[in-house]
Parts: structure tokens; sequence; C-alpha cells
């Protein structure tokens, strides 16, 4: 986001005339305070160059405020932004020019970066919205008014934006108002991951401010912010280093169990199954299958069919450009199996080789895992996903490194979470239900088996109709694609996703037109939160100016991208994750209750919805701070409203 974006989101603030006021008089009281302290060197209302937190790119700001306390400046930027800077990190603007000139004098020309910038890097601006007090960048174009741009090199440089984890910020983060000034990109040698909580407090305080904001210089100087590099962790998620060892062996582990526990009479945590012998899970033939059915997919993907659109903006502020074809692939996929059930292809092989395809659809997510670290070792810091390099190689391993890992166009993260094993699913619950028919002598499959198979193909498809929507989700805007993901894709979402058709097949449920009914319902109010929710967030996200979220409230953030404060983002801060887990509801309830095995979903989703909405929660807070905190303040529950 860039800074006339900034500045057009303050000039919809209200203005709180009394209470800014209020905050002014104690700033300048307490400015006058510091002002006894010889030390202070900037004054209240001098006019200095001040560095953006986390950026190496200096604005025009004035100084309201000194803490004698903290050490720490409050200044204000040319947007009303204010914050909370080190003295080392404001100059003298007459000293700034200077060092500027000399630098610029002293740097050889063949040292200068390229002004010339490729479509994705250049710079998104805004247009408003009437109902919201937010702007955010709506279309992609070059600004024809950079009318210089200056170069400078500062020593040492330590300003790569970090959060409280160390993870560095986003580019967009590093934009506020006019007169920027960028320096040239930080070498690796030259970073040094810092706290930036440390330095800065990173507070907006427009709301207690009268500040009009200025208008924009016409003199904007402009160049592509530097690349932040992806540095250490020092939180790491999933209970760290040992938490990995546990799931990387937890995960497969429980995969066998419940595929066990489900072919039981009587599955039950007290009543553990026997052991198959380790050869029985090898079949050649199964591999094949498994391996044919990946090959054919990436075939369908690879097909110069439908869309190509872009992802977000990555940290170095390129976007990659995905095939977004996944209703293309999932109606040839039905087609070719509608053929081959005509042609009388045995699906219900599904049923009874299901360890064996789990088996090899394992062994190829270990390979695919394996690849893909041996290839992150060589990337450069900007090719990795925040939180993947911790240095510990099973942490890493199973985190996943890389963030977009690529074979030319072939991206292997957003294939492999969209295509072969989301349809692989609903195949196999159509296995499922062709070999109950065959065990219970069944003409049609039972109404709980259609309800369960008719739920899950509408997820998919939906999930592949608005396939583009992935691009805005966490796994494909931050998560490296390691062992987690990859396993997660192949294994875990076709092979346990399916456990109520697999449950129905030997455990028949009898569903009263009424039960039927209830669940539909259940089903249907699901999908429609979850719908909405995610096209009101997708939608915003591409295009904040959408007319069809004119009626939509949002919060504008220092980083110049908002937040949704109504709709059903303003009901609770996961109004996605309500839907799902509704969704998730209507899937077990046809299975009943004699066991809880078919609500093993249920179960797991809870908890991996309610891990991933707190680390997207701690995500949030670092990237938006005090506007973060605002929209909790305004939406206080996280996905159940009054309960959670
Ligand atoms: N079936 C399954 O197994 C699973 C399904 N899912 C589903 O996938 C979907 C995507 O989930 P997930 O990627 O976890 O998370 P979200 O789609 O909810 O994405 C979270 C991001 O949305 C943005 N955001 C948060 N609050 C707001 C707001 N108020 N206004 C605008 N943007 C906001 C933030 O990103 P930023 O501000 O940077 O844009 C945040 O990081 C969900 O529907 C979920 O239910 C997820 C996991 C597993
Ligand atoms: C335990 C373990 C290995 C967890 C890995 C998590 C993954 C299984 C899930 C992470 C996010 C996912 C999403 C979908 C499937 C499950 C995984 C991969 C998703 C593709 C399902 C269809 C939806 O419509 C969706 C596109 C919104 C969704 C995106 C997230």
């Amino acid at each position: 986001m860039r800074a006339r974006d900034n500045l057009k989101c303050t000039r919809k603030q209200p203005i709180r005339g009394l209470r800014a006021q209020r905050a002014r008089a104690s700033a300048t009281s307490s400015f006058i305070t510091s002002m006894r302290m010889p030390t202070v060197k900037f004054q209240h209302g001098d006019t200095v160059m001040g560095r953006w937190p986390g950026s190496s790119l200096y604005y025009e700001v004035k100084v309201l405020n000194f803490d004698s306390k903290s050490q720490l400046y409050t200044v204000i930027y040319k947007d009303g932004t204010e914050l909370e800077l080190k003295e080392q990190d404001i100059m003298n603007a007459v000293s700034f020019q200077g060092r500027l000139r000399s630098r610029s004098r002293s740097r050889s020309p063949g040292r200068r970066r390229s002004r010339s910038r490729s479509p994705a890097r250049t710079t998104r601006r805004s247009s408003s919205r009437t109902s919201t007090v937010t702007t955010e960048s709506a279309t992609t174009r070059r600004e024809p008014r950079i009318k210089e741009v200056l170069e400078v090199r500062l020593t040492p440089m330590k300003t790569i934006p970090t959060d409280n984890n160390n993870k560095p910020e986003h580019r967009e983060e590093t934009s506020a108002a006019a007169n920027k000034v960028s320096q040239t990109p930080v070498s690796k040698s030259e970073v040094e991951p810092e706290k930036v909580q440390n330095r800065y407090n990173l507070r907006r305080r427009k709301d207690d401010s009268d500040v009009k904001p200025a208008e924009p210089k016409e003199a904007e100087v402009e160049e592509a912010p530097p690349v932040a590099p992806a540095p250490a962790p020092t939180t790491l998620d999933f209970g760290g280093k040992i938490g990995a060892y546990f799931w990387l062996l937890f995960l497969p582990a429980w995969v066998l169990y419940v595929l066990l526990q489900v072919n039981q009479a009587d599955p039950s945590l007290t009543n553990p199954p026997a052991l198959p012998a380790l050869d029985s899970f090898w079949d050649a033939q199964a591999f094949g299958i498994v391996v044919l059915w990946m090959w054919f997919q990436a075939v369908l993907y690879i097909l110069p069919v439908g869309k190509l659109s872009e992802g977000m903006p990555l940290r170095s502020g390129e976007r990659l450009k995905y095939r977004t074809n996944g209703f293309f692939a999932v109606t040839v996929s039905a087609a070719a199996v509608a053929a081959g059930v005509h042609q009388g292809v045995d699906f219900t092989y599904i049923h009874s080789h299901f360890l064996q395809l789990a088996a090899a659809a394992l062994l190829i997510s270990l390979l695919l895992s394996l690849y893909l670290f041996v290839r992150s070792c060589s990337l450069s810091p900007e090719q990795l996903a925040l939180g993947g390099n911790s240095g510990n190689i099973l942490y890493d391993f199973f985190k996943g490194r890389e963030l977009n890992p690529r074979i030319k166009s072939f991206d292997l993260k957003f294939f492999c979470e969209m295509r072969p094993g989301l349809i692989g699913w609903c195949v196999i619950n159509l296995g499922m239900a062709l070999t109950e028919m065959k065990l219970q002598r069944l003409q049609a499959p039972s109404p709980a088996m259609l309800l369960v198979n008719a739920f899950q193909l509408l997820y998919v498809v939906d999930g592949l109709w608005n396939e583009e929507a992935i691009l805005t989700t966490m796994d494909l805007m931050h998560d490296g694609f390691g062992f987690m993901l990859a396993f997660g894709d192949l294994v875990w979402v076709p092979f346990t996703y399916s456990l109520q058709a697999y449950y129905l097949v030997v455990h028949p449920n009898a569903l009263s037109p009424v039960a039927v009914a209830l669940i539909v319902t259940v089903k249907l109010l699901g999908f429609y939160i979850f719908r909405k929710s995610n096209f009101e967030k997708n939608a915003f996200r591409r295009n904040p100016a959408d007319p069809r979220l004119s009626h939509l409230k949002s919060i504008p953030t220092a980083t110049g991208k908002s937040l949704l404060v109504s709709g059903w983002w303003g009901v609770v801060r996961h109004p996605n994750y309500l839907g799902d887990l509704i969704m998730a509801l209507a899937w077990s309830l046809p299975c009943g209750f004699s066991h809880l095995l078919p609500w093993y979903y249920m179960i797991y989703f809870i908890i991996l919805l309610v891990h991933r909405d707190s680390r997207d929660m701690s995500e949030c807070r670092r990237k938006y701070g005090s506007a973060w905190d605002q929209y909790c303040r305004t939406v206080p529950y996280r996905i159940i409203p009054r309960v959670y």
C-alpha cells in the first residue's frame, strides 16, 4: 500500500476536536517538561525526517513530543499518523539533504538501481468508497507524477521490520506519507533483525487528533522499497521443535489409526484395531493409481483454460499469477469418473484398497516434502516464508520453507492445496457410496450417504468455483510449503475428510424426512455464512472500492490496508470459520450418535480453527498494531458470537 492511499484514508477519519485538543495539550505539556532536559535534540514543532518504522524510508515529520522516560519522540507524519521514534531514527532536514547529496554524488551510476518497475511493482492507488472510512489499492497503474528519485545509503542499517517473533513486516506497511525518500535495498549482510516493538511504539492516534492531514506533495519520490528477507523466527508454532517431531510421527500414525478404526464393527477408543503386516501397505497398483491421478490433475491444471488470477503482493511487491481453472478441472474429472462408472470401472476398489492408496499418497507427500526442502536450501531469504527457517532441519521440513515453490509457472502449493486431494476426496466419497450399495444390496445410496456426498461435493465444487479466493487465505499468503501442507493436502484431506462416507458403508444410519430437512437447513445456514463472509473478505482485499461492498464499514490501518468492521466481519472476527464449523456439524449429523468416529472431523476442525484463529490474531496484531486492537474492541468475539 502506498503513501497516497494512506493519505486518502486519513482524510476520511472523523476528527474528534475536544479529545484531540486535550491530547495535544498533554503532548505539549510533556514536551515542555522534556525541554528542560539538556539531551533533547529536536524541539516541538520541528520539521525533520523520520524513518518509517521497520523500513529504510524517511518521511517529513513534525515533532510533537519527547518522552524523557522512554526517550522516544512522538512525531506526526503528513498523513496524520503519529508514531514514537528513537532519536537515531530522526534526522534534521538540512543534514539529511546534505547526506543525500553526498551519497548520491559518491555512488557510481552502475550501482544505481533501475527505475523501471515491473507491472507487479507499480504503485497501486485507491479509490474511495462512500460509506467507509478507508481506502485501499484498487487499480494497478504507473504514477506519472514521480519527479525525482533520490537514493541514499545509511549505515549501519538495522531496519528490517520485525515483530515480536522477529518476523519482518510486509512491504506495504512501509508506506505512509508524502515526501518519501528511499534507500537502496538492504543487503543480506547489512540486515540485523530486531524487534520493532522494542524500538517503536507503532501507534496511530488519529482518533485523538485534530491534525488535518496534508495534501500529498507533487514532488513525491518513490522507489521500490527494500525486500524484507525472512529472519529466523523466535517463537515457533505447533509446539516448536519438539512439537514438529511429534506431529511428523503423530499425523501419519493418526491417519492409520482412524482408517483401521473405521473398518471395525464397533469403533471405539477402548477397542484398538489390530495392526496389519507392514508389507500389506504397499501395493504397486494403488501407487500407480495415485500417481496417475496426480498426473491427470496436473495436466488439467496446466491447460491454458480459464482465468489467470493475481495473487496478493509478496514481500518483494511482486504478484504471482495463478491459473484458476479449478472448476474446469472438477468438471472434466467428474466427466471422466462418470465415463469410468459407465464403462464398468470398479470404484469399490477405493474401499477395498483404502490403506494402500493412503500409504501411496503418504509416500508421495514425503518425497514431495523432501524435494521442497532440498530446493529451498538454495533460495534467497526473500523467497522463504516467515517462520519456516528456524534453522532446525526437522521443524523447517515440517513447517515448510519456501513460500511459493514453482516449477516454471506450475505452482506446487496452489496445485496440491486445490486439486488432487480436494477432487480426490469427492471420488473417494463416490467410491464409498458405490461400496455401500454393493455391500448393503441397495438400489441407491442411503439418504445419509447421499447427504454426506452432496454436502462435501458442494464444499469442494464451491471452493473450486471460487478458487481465486484461496489466494487471500493464510496458507497461500504466509505459510511455507513443507510436510505439513503436502501431507495435509495429499493425505489428510482425501483420506480423513472422507471418513463419514467410509463410516456409513459399514455403519448404516436411517434418517427420517424431518431429520433430513433439519440437517439440510444446518448445512445451508453454514454454507451461507461461509460463502458470504469469504466473499466479503476476498472481494474487499481485491478491490476495497467494489460497489458490491459499498454498504460495509471499515477502519484504516497504518499499513494502508483496511479492516472490515461491519457485515459478517463485524459479527465475529472469523465468520468464515463459523460457517465452516456449522457445515462440519451438518456433515457429521447424518452419521448419528452411536460412535465418536464420524464426529472426528468436527472435533479436529474445532482444534484446527481455534489454533488457526490464534495464529492469525497474532499475525494481524503484528501487522496492524493499534488498528487491530481497535477492531478487536469493536468485534469482541472470535468465532462464535457471545461464546468465543
Ligand atoms: N476445511 C478445512 O480443512 C479448512 C478450511 N479452511 C477455510 O478456509 C478459509 C480461509 O481460512 P484462513 O486462510 O485460515 O483465514 P481467512 O480467510 O479468514 O484469512 C485471514 C486473513 O484475512 C484478513 N482479515 C482478517 N480480518 C479481516 C477484516 N476484518 N477485514 C478484512 N480482512 C481481514 C487478514 O489478512 P490480510 O489483512 O493480510 O489480508 C487475515 O490474515 C476459511 O473459510 C476457513 O474456514 C481453513 C482451514 C482448513
Ligand atoms: C493436520 C494437518 C496436516 C493440517 C493441514 C491443514 C490442511 C489440511 C488445511 C489447511 C488449509 C486448508 C484449506 C482447505 C483444505 C484443508 C487445508 C489444506 C480448503 C482448500 C478446503 C476447501 C475450501 O473451500 C477452502 C478453499 C476455503 C479451503 C482452504 C483452506
